[in-house]
């Protein structure tokens, strides 16, 4: 009896633990399984008792396997199939997830009396690979903090992942050890436990996997197909009291589970992106998920209902369902407003990992939202959709024509508000510190204002970008929404931008009285530095549980009523004219240029006298609008406004630094070797091709490889470190850095 051959690349099963205590009641005895077709089932559905709370909903998965269904017969329903096709040339993966204590080892490794996955699929590798004449090797290792443990060898080593220049991912420092016989690798597998105690090492949770290559011929040929066994470590809520395992640990482990269920996600529903670089794990197994390998999700489910396993249990749910969905309508790609996860119960509201990104990294500044990626900069028809997800959540949008605008008056009383639900302290809040920022003028130009509430019922994160014009345009939304029952919104946004609108452009649209409704129990609003990570919510949303959920299209998002719709067309028409002007002028400058701009920037400091100009080619229409207005309504002069906008932001000096003329000297030109490798890693992560190859170092085929990785992950060089993935040593990278640089001056 073998499972149906699907065309899903991941198949998503539960398989159910015993319950390990016999003294528990019947009635916590809660999961429930419908099968509707007994075993053919194609789809099944799982719920808790509807005595737990929120949880009287079902989840579908494509199977699921009840306790007295053996380890057995898993492996001839789901992984016999797999196993053939390692001989072919594929990868597959198994991977075991799951609430802690879920029974996830003992279903990968199982023990030596009663095996697991892994050592039952080597007993039937070997025996297939004894009668074709192949040879069988394994890996084990361990992903541990971000980092990935070789533990075959004699002692605990670290395993280096790169990308070669085809983007193949090599694993550098992984043993691969032959193995002939089943007890060879018991042996070596069941023996890691005794290796682990005599480590020193302080106990932390990790998840290990299994790698068994298969190569034509003796185990020197060319390899064949691997599988691999991945046993997650345990998924558990990050804010329990009574856990053994630090907050912090808990909390890197979650991410890196929601990394790979992100991944996971965007296999099964076929998108053109797949966040492999969200954590280590899912980069070192990139090249074994992609292209037409197959994958097998076991959640594992122990008996008794818990919020950590139904928790888990509702993202594989939906793992599931965008497979589903992806098969259902082929043509139609996903994107990442698609991606939205509408929760409809409010039992916890928290927003969803498939919502949120694994990399609180990605969250940028104004800079970078405002002139450099044009990705981020999103048209006017998401701005105004992203009002209506607001809207979802009782928001009300008043927004009109101003006409003083258009007249050029100077703006002095607009204010943005940011209004809560008036039971909240947080409207108060928000809109207080909203107006004391805005009168004390942060940075000269802009306040940018973090938004963060959280209560046990609800999570909400964002930033904004206000500016002290009284005019705005969303300009970038780029968030994901979960949206809530009980008119709750909880969203994870890298920013919301507003822009100042000016007189020369023919319409204006202004907020009148934007107002996000959050129903929550406390708000904090601060204003932070660009320098700094913008999001400080964004580790407690990745640490989400949701309710029922299911997966929108973004076009199904019912939209609120917009009350004037001429100024909707209007704010399109607007932010697509600020778009295009944006982008026509600056298109990739030459990176010597951009950092003889940083150069002058430096030299303007150390001289105040010195007024810098940028120069007039890469100055935007916009940003020079911005300055003029930026200039009238502060009184400072136009060259001042250019420095401002120029120059990274960062804190102001500390007053012992600027007395000592050597350490001045000192920090600013740490400031400015920072601030050129910034410029040079976005000219990596934004320049054409024949740009690229202007840098030197930088040829055809790296050029070529560039502009690829930017196709899989839109900024894929944060650090200088990730320019190893273009095959670049550590040695090279700092030459290279130098050459560029030392042209400067
Ligand atoms: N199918 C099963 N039958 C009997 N006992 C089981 C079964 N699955 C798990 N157990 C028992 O449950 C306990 C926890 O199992 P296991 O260690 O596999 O959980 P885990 O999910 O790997 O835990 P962690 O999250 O800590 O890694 C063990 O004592 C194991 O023997």
């Amino acid at each position: 009896m073998e499972t149906k051959s699907t065309t899903k690349a991941v198949r998503v099963v539960a398989r159910v633990r015993p319950s390990t205590d016999p003294a528990v009641e019947a009635s916590s005895r809660s999961i429930s399984v419908h099968k509707p077709n007994g075993d053919e089932s194609q789809t099944v559905s799982i719920s808790f008792g509807a005595q737990f709370a929120g949880s009287k909903d079902s989840y579908k998965l494509d199977y699921c396997y009840e306790e007295n269904e053996t380890t057995g017969l898993i492996l001839t329903k789901e992984i016999k199939p797999l196993i053939s096709t390692v001989f072919e040339g594929k990868d597959t993966n198994v991977i075991a997830l799951g609430a802690r204590c879920s029974g996830k080892t003992h279903l990968i490794q199982g023990s030596e009396r009663e095996h697991g996955l892994a050592v039952l699929t080597m007993a039937e590798i070997l025996s297939m690979a004894e009668e074709r004449g192949d040879s069988v090797l394994v890996s084990i290792y361990e992903v541990s903090q971000e980092t990935v443990y070789d533990i075959l060898g004699q002692e605990k080593r670290v395993v280096s992942v790169l990308e070669g220049a085809q983007g193949k991912i090599q694993l550098k420092g992984l043993s691969k050890v032959p193995v002939k016989s089943l007890s060879e690798f018991q042996n070596i597998y069941f023996g890691l436990k005794k290796f682990q105690k005599l480590t020193s090492d302080p106990p932390q949770k990790s998840h290990r996997g299994v790698m068994i290559h298969v190569t034509t011929g003796n185990v020197d040929s060319r390899s064949l197909g691997r599988m691999n066994f991945l046993d997650m470590a345990g998924y558990e809520d990050s804010r329990k009291q009574n856990s053994d395992v630090a907050p912090l640990e808990i909390t890197r482990i979650n991410k890196s589970i929601y990394a790979l269920q992100n991944v996971m996600y965007a296999l099964n529903a076929n998108e053109s992106h797949v966040p492999y670089r969200e954590s280590k794990l899912t980069r070192m197994l990139k090249d074994c998920f992609r292209g037409c390998n197959k994958t097998l999700l076991i959640t594992c489910l122990p008996r008794e209902y818990s919020q950590d396993s139904f928790y888990m249990l509702n993202l594989a749910s939906r793992i599931c369902l965008g497979g589903n969905r992806a098969m259902a309508n082929t043509t139609k790609k996903n994107n990442g407003l698609a991606r939205s996860i509408s929760s409809s119960s409010a039992a916890q509201g928290r927003p969803t990992p498939l919502a949120v990104s694994a990399n609180p990294k990605k969250q940028t500044g104004l800079r970078e939202n405002v002139t450099e990626k044009k990705t981020k900069i999103i048209t006017a028809t998401s701005a105004i959709k992203g009002r209506k997800l607001f809207g979802e959540a009782n928001v009300s949008v008043k927004s009109k024509v101003n006409s003083k605008k258009i007249e050029g008056k100077p703006k002095t009383e607009g204010k943005p508000k940011i209004e809560g639900k008036p039971k909240t302290e947080g409207k108060a809040k928000i809109e207080g510190k909203a107006k004391t920022a805005l009168k004390k003028k942060i940075s000269t130009t802009k306040a940018v204002l973090n938004v963060h509430t959280s209560s046990s019922e609800e999570e909400v994160c964002s930033s904004f970008i206000v500016t002290e014009s009284q005019s705005f345009i969303v300009t970038d939304s780029q968030c994901s929404v979960v949206e809530e029952e009980k008119s709750t919104v909880a969203f994870s946004s890298t920013a919301v931008a507003v822009e100042p609108v000016t007189d020369s452009q023919s319409s204006v649209v202004e907020e009148e009285s934007s107002a996000l409704a959050f129903s929550s129990t406390a708000v904090a609003v601060e204003p932070v530095t660009y320098g700094e990570e913008i999001f400080p919510g964004a580790n407690s949303c990745h640490d989400a549980s949701a309710d029922r959920a299911e997966i929108v299209e973004k076009d199904d998002i019912s939209s609120v009523t917009v009350e004037d719709s001429t100024l909707v067309n209007e704010g399109e028409n607007l932010v697509k004219a600020n778009n295009s002007l944006l982008f026509n002028e600056t298109a990739s400058p030459p990176l010597s240029l951009r950092l003889q701009e940083l150069s002058n920037t430096l030299k303007s400091i150390c001289k105040p006298s010195t007024q810098f100009s940028a120069p007039e080619k890469y100055q935007t229409s916009l940003s020079k609008l911005h300055m003029e207005e930026v200039s009238e309504l502060s009184g400072i002069t136009s060259e001042a406004v250019h420095s401002v906008e120029l120059k990274t932001p960062e804190k102001s000096m500390p007053s012992n630094i600027a007395c000592s003329p050597w350490k001045t000297f000192s920090a600013h030109s740490t400031k400015l070797k920072k601030s050129a490798v910034g410029e040079y890693l976005k000219f990596l992560n934004t320049a054409e091709k024949e740009d690229l190859k202007k840098l030197k170092g930088i040829g055809e085929k790296r050029a070529t490889y560039i502009v690829e990785l930017r196709e899989e992950s839109p900024e894929p060089f944060k650090t200088l470190d990730d320019l190893k993935d273009i095959g670049l040593s550590a040695k090279q990278i700092k030459g290279l850095l130098k050459k560029e640089m030392g042209d400067i001056f």
